[in-house]
């Protein structure tokens, strides 16, 4: 591998005031289903065929979306697609109403429904990738829609993911939303991105993680060229910028995004100790460029692969609380895996920088693979940016009410994959989708 692109930490202080960190998480839509979409995903090979829960796993989102306020950590959201979607199996060549395109897609080519029908905009660390304003060469926070070219069901997201995005961010004195790149080259946004800083108001070190595609293997679904462009026209400096290869051993394992097997959080790397093609490179690179790096590694002899993909550990959030102290928020599947937990009762009681565990119950997206990290696109911002967004995108309590009083009443209580070709069921996402939108105050044409 050509040495990181990454040269002396220059020091450039880009401090801007006090900035924090917004979570936005995709509320699971009412047509969340287990459709077997993604080869390479082990979780949704698995599972693909089980009835699926959309009520209880939106609520499970909620949950982790309270707990996080509880922490004193803003909280944003991003609202579910319109699914089944009608207009991209027109593109397709059926014809007719919304409901006569489905009930032709599901008697002629059902896998083409079973696609329009995902709710995978639910992950939105895939949703595009994010360069806080003391990184960019203008200062403002630059955020690139993700093509999610890869998986034909995820790259459906990216038209209705920009008009979100557009609409949240869209004071342009403070943010730039850029469109995907072209879809030839394949970008799954902030899963395979990591920004580690002194703190999050200081200028950072911004780590793109890529994989390359060989024949026989999984897919890598994130292109190296896909990684320049965005760093590129987010106006990043390149002495600051690290293109990481994503080892192939990670990828044959199922690790299908970088945020399967490695975070980061200020100046703290957790990582699998395979998560990096050339970990020594990377490892040297990173702490040439941050001084103060802190590295947390699961040794391979400790925690394999195949236990990091399976209790998603390393898919977990790692947050610096307003008390200071860096939590991580892992999944139940985590405690449920002794090897894993006493791993993780050793990180927190030895004398590195993550002092607390926090476990939420996210079990529903996992099976589809998706873990608390998958479901949150990280804002930095400061508070001028923070007052600038959208605020039908935030949440607080009372929001947490009226979404969750939406879910409780709309939200189908399962779905079972032969379902998918139910008019009643198709009518329901919609109805579910237009009574949250409504109970927010976006029509229907704004996103
Ligand atoms: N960041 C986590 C993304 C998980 C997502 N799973 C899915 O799309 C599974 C959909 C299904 O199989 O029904 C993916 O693989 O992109």
């Amino acid at each position: 591998m050509e040495p990181p692109a990454v040269g002396r930490w220059t020091g450039q202080m880009g401090a801007r005031g006090t900035m924090v960190e917004i979570n936005f998480d995709g509320l699971i839509g009412p047509s969340h289903n287990y459709a077997g979409l993604s080869f390479g995903n082990v979780a949704s090979a698995t599972n693909a065929g089980a009835v699926a829960a959309p009520r209880a796993a939106a609520l499970q989102g909620l949950a982790k979306m309270r707990r996080m306020m509880a922490l004193g950590l803003r909280q944003g959201l991003l609202l579910p697609h319109d699914r089944p979607h009608a207009p991209w199996l027109r593109a397709l060549g059926f014809d007719g109403d919304d409901e006569a395109v489905f009930a032709a897609a599901w008697r002629e080519e059902p896998a083409l429904l079973r696609n329009a029908f995902s709710a995978s905009a639910m992950w939105t660390a895939n949703a595009g990738t994010v360069s806080p304003g003391p990184d960019t060469a203008d200062g403002r926070c630059h955020l690139s829609v993700a093509n999610l070219s890869t998986m034909l069901h995820r790259g459906i997201e990216a038209q209705e993911t920009a008009r979100q995005l557009r609409l949240a961010f869209r004071n342009e004195r403070f943010f730039a939303v850029h469109d995907a790149v072209p879809a030839g080259l394949g970008d799954e946004g902030a899963a395979n991105f990591m920004r580690l800083c002194p703190r999050h108001d200081a200028a950072g070190v911004e780590v793109f993680v890529y994989g390359e595609r060989h024949e026989g293997g999984f897919p890598a679904r994130q292109s190296r060229a896909a990684s320049a462009a965005v760093a590129r026209r987010h106006g990043l400096d390149p002495t600051r910028v690290l293109l990481a290869r994503q080892s192939e051993a990670a990828i044959a394992a199922g690790a299908f995004h970088n945020d399967v097997v490695a975070v980061a959080n200020e100046h703290v790397l957790f990582a699998h100790e395979q998560a990096f093609e050339d970990r020594g490179a990377v490892l040297d690179a990173l702490h040439a460029a941050m001084p103060g790096l802190i590295v947390v590694e699961a040794p391979a002899n400790r925690i394999g692969l195949e236990q990091a993909v399976r209790t998603y550990l390393f898919n977990s959030q790692l947050i610096t609380l307003p008390s200071g102290e860096m939590t991580l928020v892992l999944p139940a599947e985590t405690r449920d895996a002794p090897e894993v937990w006493r791993w993780l009762e050793e990180v927190v009681a030895g004398p590195g920088p993550i002092d607390r565990l926090e476990v939420v119950e996210v079990r529903e997206s996992m099976r589809n693979g998706g873990g608390p990290a998958c479901l949150r696109l990280r804002v930095a911002v400061d508070e001028a940016a923070a007052a600038a967004i959208d605020p039908r995108f935030l949440l607080d309590e009372r929001v947490c009410d009226d979404v969750e009083a939406v879910v409780a009443r709309h939200w189908p209580e399962a779905i079972h994959p032969d379902d998918l070709g139910d008019p009643d069921l198709w009518r329901q996402c919609r109805v579910a989708r237009t009574a949250l939108l409504d109970r927010l105050g976006f029509s229907a044409g704004e996103v």
